[in-house]
């Protein structure tokens, strides 16, 4: 099947700067996806966009270049709940991966041990209005009962603003929960501000919430961006994500976002973001924290 991109579609970076900040041996890339490819495997028909394709071959190869050990390929909504290319990935990376899906609750039994078995730790639930169409709470709450069985956590995707409303659904998941790009804070507001004070509070209260420090490409108002060398990218996004960092230092992971949906301004030199981490992790036990040991206990208990 031939697809043609959404309008103004920005592709993946290519050829990215090797990084100043040398990852800790072992350090996991615990956000990124795969998109198709098309021809391969088509992309739902219920989506909101249609991307560029970013093939399992091209992310693990900046997964070596960078110098991730490991990744985590999370379903992109592109793919609706058509989990094939995630899959494939999976059963592609030598052990080297793992996956959080996407599933409806007409899902089987017998689909969730399979994918189990193909690595997949997690499901997603999204509730980011330009990306999906809405879920009935009660049938994500079902899908969140039988996953629990098995030891997968369930990843949640919201803007800030929608937290009020979502709090008592993501407080009702008895799962561990994963929060994506840290609840999408806006950060014009301050650190100390309500908005995040709210954010703060969903952790502190929540043990078994965490939350991924990624994203500061899609955060950022001021920039500057990750390109041309620049070694202090996105310093809007710092203050929110080292707070985060240093009040839940063993619930908080790192990934890249490759190859980066939807961004409208400008596509990120994937180098350059990887030495945006000592910014929000200034010191070696916190990358360790970050990269490696908090990421392998939620994916790959068995090495940790
Ligand atoms: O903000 C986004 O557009 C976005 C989209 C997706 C997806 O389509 O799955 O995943 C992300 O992590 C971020």
């Amino acid at each position: 099947m031939e697809f043609t991109k959404t309008p103004g579609w920005l592709d993946w970076y290519a050829g990215p700067s090797q990084p100043r900040f040398k990852l800790p041996a072992g350090a996991v890339d615990a956000h990124c996806h795969v998109f198709g490819p098309g021809a391969q495997f088509p992309f739902a028909p219920e989506r909101k966009y249609t991307p560029c394709d970013a093939s399992q071959a091209q992310l693990f190869a900046l997964r070596d270049q960078l110098g991730f050990a490991r990744n985590v390929i999370v379903q992109a909504t592109c793919h609706g709940a058509d989990n094939s290319a995630l899959i494939d990935a999976l059963q592609h990376a030598d052990g080297r991966a793992r996956g959080v899906a996407t599933v409806r609750r007409t899902v089987s039994d017998a689909e969730l041990q399979a994918m189990h078995e193909a690595g997949v730790r997690g499901v997603r639930f999204n509730f980011v209005k330009r990306l999906v169409d809405f879920t009935p709470k009660d049938e994500l709450l079902e899908i969140a009962g039988r996953v629990a069985k098995l030891g997968w956590h369930v990843v949640i995707y919201f803007e800030a603003v929608d937290l009020p409303e979502l709090w008592d659904f993501f407080t009702a998941i008895p799962t561990t929960v994963v929060v994506d790009h840290m609840g999408r804070p806006d950060v014009t507001q301050p650190v100390d501000g309500p908005e995040f004070a709210l954010f703060l509070r969903f952790m502190r209260e929540h043990p078994n919430v965490w939350s991924k420090l990624s994203c500061p490409e899609r955060l950022s108002v001021s920039g500057p961006p990750a390109l041309q060398g620049e070694q202090a990218a996105y310093r809007d996004v710092v203050p929110f994500a080292r707070r985060v960092m240093e009040e839940f230092p063993d619930r908080v992971l790192w990934g890249t976002d490759w190859p980066h949906p939807n961004l409208k301004d400008h596509m990120p030199d994937d180098g350059l973001l990887v030495d945006f981490i000592p910014h929000i992790a200034p010191t070696a036990e916190q990358q360790h924290q970050l990269l490696v040991d908090n990421p392998l206990r939620l994916y790959w208990p068995e090495l940790s």
